[in-house]
């Protein structure tokens, strides 16, 4: 069943300002420990408001502070946000605010009735061969995930067309040997209801929503089309007082978290209601001891399963980027993974397993350079330096999906035993075990007092910015140089990239 409409019972618990207080203190921001804060309110309002926000935060105040959170010290995500002037770091920044809305919990007295909504967001997959191309058009229609510059954003959608066209086979292909669409959806909504009864056992009553970025259940179709009103309806429905989105990715990337959050908060700035709803955003999560410790055991068991079970390489294996996302536009995913691989190598160190390991990215898709070493690359070096067992980690999503189920397990397996790897494993991905989600319950527990609501006045000043007469020079010039473009050799030859 449909995680948003699972419960008829509304959510509600009785949240005192000092229960919340107590357990903030117990999260990762409040301990001051070196890892970055798991929670944010506002991740777009950026540095526009911080002088509004330093007003209001008189707990968590420590940007620009001289303690161990400074940027040097904020684990994976080294960023200085005086020294980083990109789209990335306004996130970021913007993650190190902390606010307490006033009224709710503003005096240690104050006993308030709330209704909690947790909203999960993850990127979707096509449930039927049928969906395949218009999924890769949604995908490559984002400008997330294809960043072209401004001058040629109106070529976006016409691009994003082609391109799934040309990409639809060789993914359909793939979505047909795992037995004909993406399992993400069921899976997503089973964890939406494990998470519930999580949170439940830990007495906290709240709904629990999916928004998907690319397909059903979508986030932005939520308020567009009457089929797919139900998450905003819901969430009004429901008369959510407080809502935790919590996106299904421990790292955090321009391209995933930063591309569901975009959405999701273009949809609240242009709502009345949800726009005064508080929110707050668990920004990345790999850091947490419950998510490293559940990787953990999930490879400590599986490596059991090897003959010799402490001569077997670990092989991380994540999803990659175009680097142009890490070095030119300041994207912390690679920073994020290293650290979150050396977390989780520590943890199992302490467990006194002691095997070598490496980290290498798939799934790359086009003309571009990504993020390197590339894992079939990796995978061949391995066996030709004589590596003879191998377990294969997905570290960079917690579903099954395609790149789990068809690329590793079918492609990358065959090319690591014709490599002269004999032994192969692949840990499962986390799904719904229940060490990982009793962690994601505490996650969002931690992160309810830093709800904030959305300002809407950035969407004021946004719409008195706009300029038409600008706007019209631009495209005009854009599609002239645009159309020279599209006929050189070398634009037609990286379309071609696409299709392998
Ligand atoms: C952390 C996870 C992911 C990152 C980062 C990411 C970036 C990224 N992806 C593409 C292109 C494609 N991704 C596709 C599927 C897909 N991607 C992720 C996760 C991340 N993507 C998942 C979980 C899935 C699978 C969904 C499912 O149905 O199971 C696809 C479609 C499949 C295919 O044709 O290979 C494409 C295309 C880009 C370009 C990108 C960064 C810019
Ligand atoms: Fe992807």
């Amino acid at each position: 069943m449909d995680a948003a409409t699972s419960s008829h019972v509304l959510p509600h618990v009785k949240v005192s300002s000092s229960n919340l207080c107590n357990l903030n203190r117990k999260s990762s921001l409040c301990t001051q420990s070196k890892f970055f804060t798991t929670a944010s309110s506002h991740s777009n309002e950026g540095k526009r408001n911080l002088d509004s926000h330093s007003r209001e935060r008189p707990v968590l105040s420590w940007l620009g502070s001289s303690d161990n959170r400074s940027s040097s010290t904020l684990g994976g995500e080294l960023y200085n946000p005086v020294l980083k002037r990109n789209s990335a770091e306004k996130m970021i920044c913007s993650a190190g605010i902390c606010t307490y809305p006033g009224s709710a919990i503003g005096s240690p007295s104050h006993v308030t009735e709330e209704r909690i909504g947790v909203l999960l967001l993850n990127l979707g997959g096509p449930e039927t061969l049928h969906d395949v191309q218009p999924f890769l058009f949604n995908l490559f229609a984002d400008p997330d995930i294809i960043r072209l510059p401004r001058l040629f954003r109106f070529l976006q959608r016409p691009l994003a067309q082609l391109i799934s066209v040309l990409r639809a086979p060789k993914s359909k292909e793939g979505y047909a040997a795992i037995g004909g669409g993406s399992p993400l959806r069921k899976i997503t909504d089973d964890q939406a209801n494990a998470l519930k009864m999580a949170l439940e056992a830990k007495e906290v009553h709240a709904n629990v929503y999916v928004a998907m970025r690319y397909w059903r259940p979508f986030t932005e179709e939520a308020v567009k089309q009457a089929r797919f009103l139900h998450l905003c309806k819901a969430i009004k429905r429901d008369r959510i007082t407080r809502l935790v989105v919590l996106p299904l990715y421990p790292q955090y990337s321009i391209s995933t978290t930063g591309s569901s959050v975009r959405v999701l908060e273009s949809i609240f700035r242009k709502d009345a209601s949800l726009s005064r709803l508080p929110y707050s955003i668990v920004q990345s999560w790999y850091q947490r001891e419950g998510y490293t410790k559940s990787m953990a055991d999930l490879i400590e068991k599986e490596l059991q399963s090897f003959s010799k079970p402490n001569e077997v390489m670990i092989f991380f294996s994540a999803h990659g980027v175009p680097v142009s996302y890490v070095e030119d536009a300041g994207d912390p995913y690679r920073d994020q993974m290293e650290e979150c691989i050396y977390l989780i190598m520590q943890e199992l160190k302490s467990r006194q397993i002691n095997n070598d390991y490496t980290l290498a990215y798939q799934s790359r898709v086009g003309p571009v350079q990504w993020l390197k070493p590339y894992t079939d690359e990796v995978l061949v070096e391995l066996g030709r330096k004589g590596v003879k067992s191998l377990l294969a980690v997905p570290v960079s999503f917690v579903s099954e999906h395609i790149e789990t189920l068809e690329e590793i397990d079918m492609e990358y397996k065959e090319l690591a035993l014709e490599s002269g790897i004999e032994s192969w494993g692949r840990v499962p991905a986390l799904g719904c075990t229940s060490s990982f989600i009793t962690d994601l319950a505490d996650a969002v527990i931690e992160a309810l007092p830093s709800t904030k609501a959305m300002l809407t006045s950035k969407s004021i000043s946004e719409a008195v910015d706009f300029d038409p007469a600008g706007y019209a020079i631009k495209m005009f010039f854009g599609s002239i140089l645009a159309f020279v473009l599209l006929l050189s050799p070398k634009v037609i030859l990286a379309f071609r990239n696409y299709m392998l």
